[in-house]
Protein backbone atom coordinates (compact mmCIF):
# COMPACT_ATOMS: atom_id res chain seq x y z
CA UNK A 1 0.00 0.00 0.00
CA UNK A 2 1.39 3.37 -1.26
CA UNK A 3 1.03 4.67 2.30
CA UNK A 4 4.34 2.48 3.41
CA UNK A 5 7.10 4.31 1.88
CA UNK A 6 9.89 3.82 4.43
CA UNK A 7 11.00 0.42 5.60
CA UNK A 8 13.31 -0.46 8.11
CA UNK A 9 14.80 -4.17 8.40
CA UNK A 10 16.47 -5.47 11.35
CA UNK A 11 19.04 -8.29 10.55
CA UNK A 12 21.06 -8.79 6.97
CA UNK A 13 21.47 -12.66 7.58
CA UNK A 14 19.55 -14.54 4.89
CA UNK A 15 16.53 -13.49 5.40
CA UNK A 16 16.97 -10.11 6.28
CA UNK A 17 18.86 -9.37 3.07
CA UNK A 18 15.93 -10.98 0.85
CA UNK A 19 13.49 -8.93 2.88
CA UNK A 20 15.87 -5.75 1.97
CA UNK A 21 16.40 -6.81 -1.35
CA UNK A 22 12.79 -7.43 -1.74
CA UNK A 23 11.73 -3.82 -0.51
CA UNK A 24 14.59 -1.65 -2.43
CA UNK A 25 13.61 -3.35 -5.84
CA UNK A 26 9.60 -2.76 -5.81
CA UNK A 27 10.69 0.74 -4.88
CA UNK A 28 11.07 1.36 -1.02
CA UNK A 29 13.33 3.53 0.68
CA UNK A 30 15.01 0.65 3.19
CA UNK A 31 17.34 0.81 6.13
CA UNK A 32 19.10 -2.22 7.28
CA UNK A 33 20.56 -2.66 10.46
CA UNK A 34 23.01 -5.18 11.91
CA UNK A 35 24.97 -5.85 15.39
CA UNK A 36 28.43 -5.19 13.29
CA UNK A 37 30.14 -4.02 11.02
CA UNK A 38 31.17 -7.15 9.59
CA UNK A 39 27.78 -8.50 9.53
CA UNK A 40 26.16 -5.50 8.03
CA UNK A 41 28.84 -5.55 5.22
CA UNK A 42 27.96 -9.63 4.68
CA UNK A 43 24.47 -8.26 4.11
CA UNK A 44 25.33 -5.77 1.62
CA UNK A 45 27.49 -8.57 -0.26
CA UNK A 46 25.10 -10.52 -0.35
CA UNK A 47 21.99 -8.37 -1.45
CA UNK A 48 24.79 -7.50 -4.49
CA UNK A 49 24.96 -10.27 -5.32
CA UNK A 50 21.16 -11.76 -5.31
CA UNK A 51 20.95 -8.70 -7.39
CA UNK A 52 23.60 -9.39 -10.11
CA UNK A 53 21.88 -12.49 -9.90
CA UNK A 54 18.73 -11.12 -10.83
CA UNK A 55 20.06 -9.45 -14.16
CA UNK A 56 21.51 -12.09 -15.01
CA UNK A 57 18.59 -14.42 -14.92
CA UNK A 58 16.78 -11.26 -16.89
CA UNK A 59 14.82 -10.58 -13.99
CA UNK A 60 15.74 -6.89 -13.91
CA UNK A 61 17.77 -4.52 -15.63
CA UNK A 62 21.57 -3.50 -14.75
CA UNK A 63 19.68 0.11 -14.09
CA UNK A 64 16.82 -1.58 -11.97
CA UNK A 65 19.72 -2.98 -9.53
CA UNK A 66 21.89 -0.28 -9.32
CA UNK A 67 18.57 1.86 -8.13
CA UNK A 68 17.65 -0.84 -5.79
CA UNK A 69 20.75 -0.58 -4.38
CA UNK A 70 20.62 3.28 -4.30
CA UNK A 71 17.64 2.73 -2.09
CA UNK A 72 19.36 0.93 0.74
CA UNK A 73 21.03 2.41 3.83
CA UNK A 74 22.62 0.58 6.04
CA UNK A 75 23.80 1.43 9.44
CA UNK A 76 24.87 -0.18 12.95
CA UNK A 77 22.99 2.58 14.42
CA UNK A 78 18.83 1.53 15.23
CA UNK A 79 18.08 4.92 15.69
CA UNK A 80 18.23 5.49 11.86
CA UNK A 81 14.45 3.96 12.15
CA UNK A 82 12.66 7.24 13.34
CA UNK A 83 11.36 7.82 10.34
CA UNK A 84 10.28 4.29 9.60
CA UNK A 85 6.57 3.30 8.41
CA UNK A 86 7.45 -0.84 8.69
CA UNK A 87 10.09 -2.34 10.46
CA UNK A 88 10.34 -6.08 9.90
CA UNK A 89 12.38 -7.91 12.18
CA UNK A 90 14.87 -10.67 10.86
CA UNK A 91 17.37 -11.73 13.12
CA UNK A 92 17.93 -14.86 14.28
CA UNK A 93 15.22 -17.01 15.98
CA UNK A 94 15.98 -16.52 19.44
CA UNK A 95 12.84 -15.20 21.68
CA UNK A 96 14.70 -13.41 24.27
CA UNK A 97 16.61 -11.31 21.98
CA UNK A 98 13.71 -10.37 19.59
CA UNK A 99 11.81 -9.28 22.33
CA UNK A 100 15.05 -7.11 23.16
CA UNK A 101 14.47 -5.93 19.07
CA UNK A 102 11.19 -4.92 20.05
CA UNK A 103 11.34 -2.99 23.28
CA UNK A 104 14.28 -0.62 21.33
CA UNK A 105 12.53 -0.65 17.73
CA UNK A 106 8.75 1.10 20.37
CA UNK A 107 11.43 3.37 21.96
CA UNK A 108 13.31 4.72 19.15
CA UNK A 109 10.39 4.61 16.16
CA UNK A 110 8.35 7.95 16.38
CA UNK A 111 5.90 7.57 13.81
CA UNK A 112 2.74 6.51 15.69
CA UNK A 113 1.35 4.56 13.04
CA UNK A 114 4.32 2.44 12.08
CA UNK A 115 3.84 -1.33 11.57
CA UNK A 116 6.35 -3.76 13.69
CA UNK A 117 6.65 -6.93 11.77
CA UNK A 118 8.40 -9.90 12.71
CA UNK A 119 9.82 -12.48 10.17
CA UNK A 120 9.99 -15.10 13.02
CA UNK A 121 8.56 -18.45 11.71
CA UNK A 122 8.12 -19.81 15.46
CA UNK A 123 7.87 -17.35 17.78
CA UNK A 124 4.64 -16.14 19.48
CA UNK A 125 3.94 -13.18 17.65
CA UNK A 126 2.30 -11.85 21.40
CA UNK A 127 5.43 -12.03 23.09
CA UNK A 128 6.96 -9.70 20.63
CA UNK A 129 3.28 -7.74 20.61
CA UNK A 130 3.59 -7.59 24.51
CA UNK A 131 7.31 -5.66 24.74
CA UNK A 132 5.79 -2.60 22.94
CA UNK A 133 3.47 -0.51 23.97
CA UNK A 134 1.71 -0.89 20.48
CA UNK A 135 0.79 -4.49 20.30
CA UNK A 136 -2.30 -3.87 17.93
CA UNK A 137 0.69 -2.88 15.49
CA UNK A 138 2.72 -5.83 16.05
CA UNK A 139 2.29 -8.30 13.16
CA UNK A 140 4.75 -11.57 11.82
CA UNK A 141 5.24 -11.26 8.15
CA UNK A 142 6.74 -14.53 7.48
CA UNK A 143 8.82 -14.65 4.04
CA UNK A 144 10.20 -17.77 2.44
CA UNK A 145 14.14 -18.63 1.50
CA UNK A 146 15.07 -17.29 -1.01
CA UNK A 147 12.89 -14.19 -0.58
CA UNK A 148 13.02 -12.64 -4.36
CA UNK A 149 12.31 -15.80 -5.57
CA UNK A 150 9.69 -17.66 -3.30
CA UNK A 151 6.20 -15.77 -3.98
CA UNK A 152 4.64 -16.28 -0.79
CA UNK A 153 4.06 -14.69 2.84
CA UNK A 154 2.53 -15.92 5.61
CA UNK A 155 0.62 -13.16 7.70
CA UNK A 156 -0.03 -13.57 11.40
CA UNK A 157 -2.21 -11.37 13.78
CA UNK A 158 -1.59 -11.75 17.61
CA UNK A 159 -4.75 -11.62 19.43
CA UNK A 160 -3.95 -8.24 19.45
CA UNK A 161 -3.30 -7.25 16.34
CA UNK A 162 -5.41 -4.42 14.83
CA UNK A 163 -7.62 -4.79 11.84
CA UNK A 164 -5.88 -2.16 10.27
CA UNK A 165 -2.30 -3.33 10.69
CA UNK A 166 -3.68 -6.75 9.28
CA UNK A 167 -5.05 -5.01 6.15
CA UNK A 168 -2.05 -2.51 5.50
CA UNK A 169 0.05 -5.61 6.11
CA UNK A 170 -1.35 -7.64 3.47
CA UNK A 171 -1.55 -4.65 1.05
CA UNK A 172 2.05 -3.74 1.35
CA UNK A 173 2.82 -7.77 0.79
CA UNK A 174 0.77 -8.28 -2.50
CA UNK A 175 0.41 -4.96 -3.81
CA UNK A 176 3.89 -3.45 -3.64
CA UNK A 177 6.08 -6.67 -3.21
CA UNK A 178 3.72 -9.16 -5.59
CA UNK A 179 3.64 -11.49 -2.73
CA UNK A 180 0.73 -14.10 -2.35
CA UNK A 181 -0.48 -13.48 1.43
CA UNK A 182 -2.09 -16.83 3.55
CA UNK A 183 -2.73 -15.79 6.96
CA UNK A 184 -2.56 -18.24 9.82
CA UNK A 185 -3.25 -18.10 13.77
CA UNK A 186 -0.21 -17.32 15.77
CA UNK A 187 1.04 -21.06 16.41
CA UNK A 188 4.92 -22.03 16.94
CA UNK A 189 5.00 -23.03 13.02
CA UNK A 190 2.33 -20.95 11.59
CA UNK A 191 1.57 -23.21 8.34
CA UNK A 192 4.32 -24.01 6.38
CA UNK A 193 6.36 -24.95 8.93
CA UNK A 194 3.87 -26.61 10.66
CA UNK A 195 3.77 -29.05 7.89
CA UNK A 196 7.75 -28.82 6.77
CA UNK A 197 9.90 -28.86 9.90
CA UNK A 198 8.37 -32.47 11.04
CA UNK A 199 9.08 -33.63 7.03
CA UNK A 200 12.60 -32.42 7.44
CA UNK A 201 13.80 -33.65 11.09
CA UNK A 202 12.08 -36.81 9.90
CA UNK A 203 14.52 -37.00 7.01
CA UNK A 204 17.53 -36.37 9.07
CA UNK A 205 16.26 -38.99 11.44
CA UNK A 206 16.46 -41.43 8.50
CA UNK A 207 20.23 -40.40 8.52
CA UNK A 208 20.66 -40.58 11.70
CA UNK A 209 19.32 -44.23 11.73
CA UNK A 210 21.05 -45.54 8.86
CA UNK A 211 18.08 -45.90 6.69
CA UNK A 212 19.23 -44.60 3.62
CA UNK A 213 21.79 -41.57 2.42
CA UNK A 214 21.07 -37.51 2.05
CA UNK A 215 21.58 -38.39 -1.82
CA UNK A 216 19.41 -41.30 -1.74
CA UNK A 217 16.61 -39.34 0.73
CA UNK A 218 17.26 -36.09 -1.69
CA UNK A 219 16.68 -38.05 -4.79
CA UNK A 220 13.39 -40.05 -3.83
CA UNK A 221 11.46 -36.38 -3.37
CA UNK A 222 12.82 -34.80 -5.64
CA UNK A 223 12.13 -37.63 -8.62
CA UNK A 224 9.51 -38.98 -6.79
CA UNK A 225 7.53 -36.17 -5.60
CA UNK A 226 8.92 -33.14 -7.77
CA UNK A 227 9.94 -31.28 -5.00
CA UNK A 228 12.77 -28.70 -6.31
CA UNK A 229 15.21 -29.93 -3.58
CA UNK A 230 15.07 -32.99 -1.57
CA UNK A 231 14.67 -32.52 2.45
CA UNK A 232 19.06 -32.40 3.17
CA UNK A 233 19.54 -30.02 0.35
CA UNK A 234 16.64 -28.01 1.66
CA UNK A 235 17.52 -27.78 5.64
CA UNK A 236 21.46 -26.86 3.97
CA UNK A 237 19.90 -24.00 2.32
CA UNK A 238 17.63 -22.72 5.29
CA UNK A 239 20.10 -23.61 7.84
CA UNK A 240 20.77 -26.03 10.76
CA UNK A 241 20.94 -23.57 13.50
CA UNK A 242 17.28 -21.91 12.07
CA UNK A 243 15.83 -25.36 11.83
CA UNK A 244 16.94 -26.54 15.33
CA UNK A 245 15.81 -22.64 16.92
CA UNK A 246 12.21 -23.52 14.95
CA UNK A 247 11.79 -27.24 16.19
CA UNK A 248 12.47 -26.29 19.43
CA UNK A 249 9.87 -23.44 19.85
CA UNK A 250 7.53 -26.04 17.92
CA UNK A 251 8.21 -28.72 20.58
CA UNK A 252 7.66 -26.06 23.45
CA UNK A 253 4.75 -24.95 22.44
CA UNK A 254 2.99 -28.55 21.38
CA UNK A 255 5.23 -30.92 23.30
CA UNK A 256 4.64 -33.09 20.15
CA UNK A 257 7.73 -35.52 19.87
CA UNK A 258 8.09 -34.98 16.28
CA UNK A 259 9.00 -31.93 16.43
CA UNK A 260 12.02 -32.55 18.75
CA UNK A 261 15.10 -31.61 17.56
CA UNK A 262 17.15 -34.96 16.60
CA UNK A 263 20.16 -35.30 18.71
CA UNK A 264 22.29 -35.18 14.80
CA UNK A 265 21.11 -32.24 14.18
CA UNK A 266 22.35 -30.40 17.40
CA UNK A 267 25.42 -32.50 17.14
CA UNK A 268 26.26 -30.49 13.47
CA UNK A 269 25.26 -27.16 14.97
CA UNK A 270 27.44 -27.20 17.52
CA UNK A 271 30.05 -28.80 15.13
CA UNK A 272 29.12 -25.08 12.85
CA UNK A 273 28.10 -27.49 10.06
CA UNK A 274 25.13 -24.72 9.50
CA UNK A 275 24.45 -25.97 5.78
CA UNK A 276 25.27 -23.82 2.90
CA UNK A 277 25.98 -20.49 4.65
CA UNK A 278 28.34 -22.13 6.66
CA UNK A 279 30.03 -23.80 3.63
CA UNK A 280 29.26 -27.36 4.60
CA UNK A 281 25.50 -29.06 6.34
CA UNK A 282 24.88 -32.70 4.94
CA UNK A 283 26.56 -31.47 1.63
CA UNK A 284 29.77 -29.47 0.81
CA UNK A 285 29.84 -26.09 -0.82
CA UNK A 286 33.06 -24.94 -1.41
C1 LIG B 1 12.32 -21.94 7.36
C2 LIG B 1 11.33 -20.91 7.14
O1 LIG B 1 10.86 -20.32 8.10
C3 LIG B 1 10.80 -20.55 5.83
C4 LIG B 1 11.53 -21.02 4.65
O2 LIG B 1 12.21 -20.26 4.05
S1 LIG B 1 11.30 -22.60 4.22
C5 LIG B 1 12.27 -22.78 2.77
C6 LIG B 1 11.47 -22.49 1.57
N1 LIG B 1 12.29 -22.65 0.41
C7 LIG B 1 12.19 -23.71 -0.38
O3 LIG B 1 11.41 -24.62 -0.15
C8 LIG B 1 13.12 -23.69 -1.55
C9 LIG B 1 12.94 -24.89 -2.44
N2 LIG B 1 13.82 -24.80 -3.58
C10 LIG B 1 13.52 -24.03 -4.67
O4 LIG B 1 12.48 -23.41 -4.75
C11 LIG B 1 14.53 -24.02 -5.77
O5 LIG B 1 15.35 -25.14 -5.64
C12 LIG B 1 15.38 -22.71 -5.76
C13 LIG B 1 14.51 -21.54 -6.10
C14 LIG B 1 16.08 -22.47 -4.44
C15 LIG B 1 16.48 -22.86 -6.79
O6 LIG B 1 15.88 -23.27 -7.98
P1 LIG B 1 16.76 -23.52 -9.30
O7 LIG B 1 15.82 -23.81 -10.40
O8 LIG B 1 17.84 -24.49 -9.00
O9 LIG B 1 17.51 -22.16 -9.44
P2 LIG B 1 17.38 -21.04 -10.48
O10 LIG B 1 16.97 -21.59 -11.82
O11 LIG B 1 18.67 -20.32 -10.41
O12 LIG B 1 16.23 -20.10 -9.91
C16 LIG B 1 14.84 -20.38 -10.02
C17 LIG B 1 14.12 -19.15 -10.54
O13 LIG B 1 14.39 -18.04 -9.68
C18 LIG B 1 15.01 -16.98 -10.39
N3 LIG B 1 16.00 -16.35 -9.53
C19 LIG B 1 17.04 -16.93 -8.91
N4 LIG B 1 17.71 -16.04 -8.18
C20 LIG B 1 17.07 -14.86 -8.32
C21 LIG B 1 17.26 -13.56 -7.80
N5 LIG B 1 18.25 -13.30 -6.97
N6 LIG B 1 16.41 -12.60 -8.15
C22 LIG B 1 15.40 -12.86 -8.98
N7 LIG B 1 15.15 -14.08 -9.51
C23 LIG B 1 15.98 -15.06 -9.18
C24 LIG B 1 15.65 -17.68 -11.59
O14 LIG B 1 15.81 -16.78 -12.63
C25 LIG B 1 14.62 -18.74 -11.93
O15 LIG B 1 13.53 -18.13 -12.59
P3 LIG B 1 12.76 -18.89 -13.79
O16 LIG B 1 12.12 -20.07 -13.13
O17 LIG B 1 11.79 -17.87 -14.27
O18 LIG B 1 13.82 -19.24 -14.76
Amino acid sequence: MADIQRVGVVGAGLMGSGIAEVHARAGIDVVVTEVSQPALDAGRARIEKSLQRGVRAGKLTEADAEAAVKRLTFTTDLSAFADRDLVVEAILEQEQAKVEVFRSLDKVVEREDAIFASNTSSIPIMKLGMATRRPAQVIGIHFFNPVPVLPLVELVPSLLTGEETIARAEAHATEVLGKTVIRSQDRAGFIVNALLVPYLLSAIRMIESGFASAVDIDRGMELGTAHPMGPLRLSDLIGLDTIKAIAESMYEEFKEPLYSPPPLLLRMVDAGLLGKKSGRGFYSYA
